[in-house]
């Protein structure tokens, strides 16, 4: 298997260094040059099967052979031994044909673990087998951080470095990544919101002299291999409501459009969706392009829902480039423009396309609260203000044949106070994360600035000193 970046000017590489890599030096995003077909009966075969073994059947085929089976197989276990439920991502009914697909049963209680808690292993072998080291980067909204602190706190190989948007994230997330005392890690809190961060986090991507000082690797969901591990559950919980013997809908509390797209690729790779459906809060910039055309940026405001308050949504490109046939000129065209303008508009063909294969709903701050004391009210189950969107947006589509799966994506305990206020009920922490609520906080305080984040990254990080 090959990867080839969107904007299609940059080195076509096998699958262990696009898990190196983060983005492509041509500021694009990596994508397998075909995708895997599973057929039915093939699909059919998961049924029944543990998780950890649709996994190993779902990932094997990006891998290109650059991982051996047998290890594969070892970090695939270890990673979801780390999940507090065996079933690693539960589903949860809550009215007839409505399902919650609960991926907050990692270690730091967001979807992001799924993803997670693999890629920190497989960095490391491969980081281990080139006998590399590398300076991670990454830009949070709030549950990309926690997550990445703790799958690389402590690792040998590698140093994390996460900004994220300084008093815009819950005091959960901020502890998760403020607590750990290990060395490698760094909590950055930028003066700015999540989309400045990730601007800065892209800019030292393009910064090649930079980039290659430290050996610059990402971990956010430009990374393939964060959208890899998210295609298995897409398979995992559309079999166990009936597919591929029936389509399934999906709907996708959304911000950076990685969950999404993870569910894209599992529809190319055969399985039936009915709908895949775009939850925004108000920041809802994705749902506006689904109906005029127009990707266009207005300013982000703060949520509850905070870890989908952004505007710049990454993974936004690669579905251009799927919609475009690859065509990596129109990409860069539209990123172009998106830059210096901060719109873009889509042709009439591919916003066809995308209207076809995707839905997209909004709900704003009050829907949110409302979901989430109506469904505890109704069900006895509390949801999180993200899966809440989800929830949300769901019901307004109303019911149809095809089962109808809203990704849980955060444990409604990231989110207490918005919880609390929506419902009446304050949710416990799972106990093991309790000490962290009175742990030491250790973060430093930079301004939105790439040059003075740089100089943070480059003074810390111990592949720049040559330690490997
Ligand atoms: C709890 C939660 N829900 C939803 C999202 C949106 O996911 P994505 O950025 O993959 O669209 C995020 C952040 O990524 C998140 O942390
Ligand atoms: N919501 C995310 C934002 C970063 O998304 P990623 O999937 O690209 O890492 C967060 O919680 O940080």
């Amino acid at each position: 298997m090959r990867y080839v970046s969107t904007r299609g000017d940059a080195p076509v590489l096998d699958f262990a260094d696009v898990l190196l890599q983060g983005l492509a030096r041509d500021g694009g995003l990596y994508l397998p040059e075909t995708w895997p077909q599973f057929d039915a009966k093939t699909i059919a075969g998961f049924a029944g099967k543990s998780y950890q073994d649709v996994a190993f059947e779902v990932i094997r085929p990006f891998t290109g052979g650059t991982i051996k089976d047998a290890d594969l197989k070892r970090m695939i276990d270890e990673a979801y031994a780390t999940f507090r439920h065996p079933a690693v991502t539960p589903l949860v009914q809550i009215a007839p044909n409505r399902f919650v697909l609960e991926l907050f049963h990692g270690p730091t209680l967001a979807f992001k673990d799924v993803a997670m808690q693999l890629l920190g292993r497989l960095m490391d072998h491969v980081l281990a087998e080139r006998n590399q080291r590398a300076t991670i980067v990454g830009a949070t909204s709030g549950d990309t951080g926690g997550a990445a602190i703790e799958a690389f706190r402590g690792r040998e190989r590698t140093d994390v470095f996460i900004l994220f948007p300084e008093g815009r994230v819950s005091d959960v997330q901020r502890r998760q990544m403020t607590t750990p005392t290990e060395a490698n890690v760094h909590a950055l809190a930028v003066e700015g919101n999540f989309d400045d961060c990730q601007a800065i986090v892209k800019g030292m991507f393009n910064h090649f002299d930079f980039r290659d000082r430290v050996g610059l690797s990402g971990v956010n969901s430009i990374n393939w291999a964060r959208i890899l591990a998210q295609i298995v559950y897409y398979f995992v919980a559309g079999v166990a409501v009936g597919a591929p013997h029936r389509p399934v809908s999906f709907t996708v509390p959304t911000g950076n459009f990685g969950d999404i797209f993870a569910g894209y690729a599992a529809m190319r790779m055969g399985m039936p969706v009915d709908k895949l459906v775009i939850a925004t809060n108000r920041n809802d910039i994705l749902v506006r392009t689904l109906e005029t055309g127009r990707y266009e940026m207005r300013g982000v405001s703060a949520t509850i829902s905070p870890s989908m308050d952004i505007q710049i949504s990454s993974n936004f490109e690669r579905l251009l480039a799927e919609m475009h046939g690859r065509d990596g000129a129109s990409v860069k065209a539209m990123m172009g423009s998106l830059s210096q303008s901060g719109s873009f508009t889509i042709g009439d063909v591919p916003l066809a396309e995308m209207r076809k294969l995707f839905a997209a709903g909004r709900c704003g701050e009050d829907q949110t609260a409302a979901t989430i004391a109506r469904t505890h009210a109704e069900t006895g189950y509390l949801l999180d203000p993200h899966t809440a969107i989800g929830v949300h947006v769901a019901e307004e589509l109303g019911d149809s044949e095809a089962p109808m799966i809203v990704l849980g994506t955060a444990h409604p305990a990231k989110f207490p106070a918005a919880v609390k206020a929506a419902s009446g009920v304050y949710p416990a922490l799972p106990e093991q994360l309790e000490p962290m609520m009175t742990a030491t906080e250790r973060q430093s305080v930079l301004p939105a600035d790439l040059g003075a984040i740089e100089r943070h990254v480059e003074e810390n990080a111990r592949a720049v000193k040559g330690t490997a």
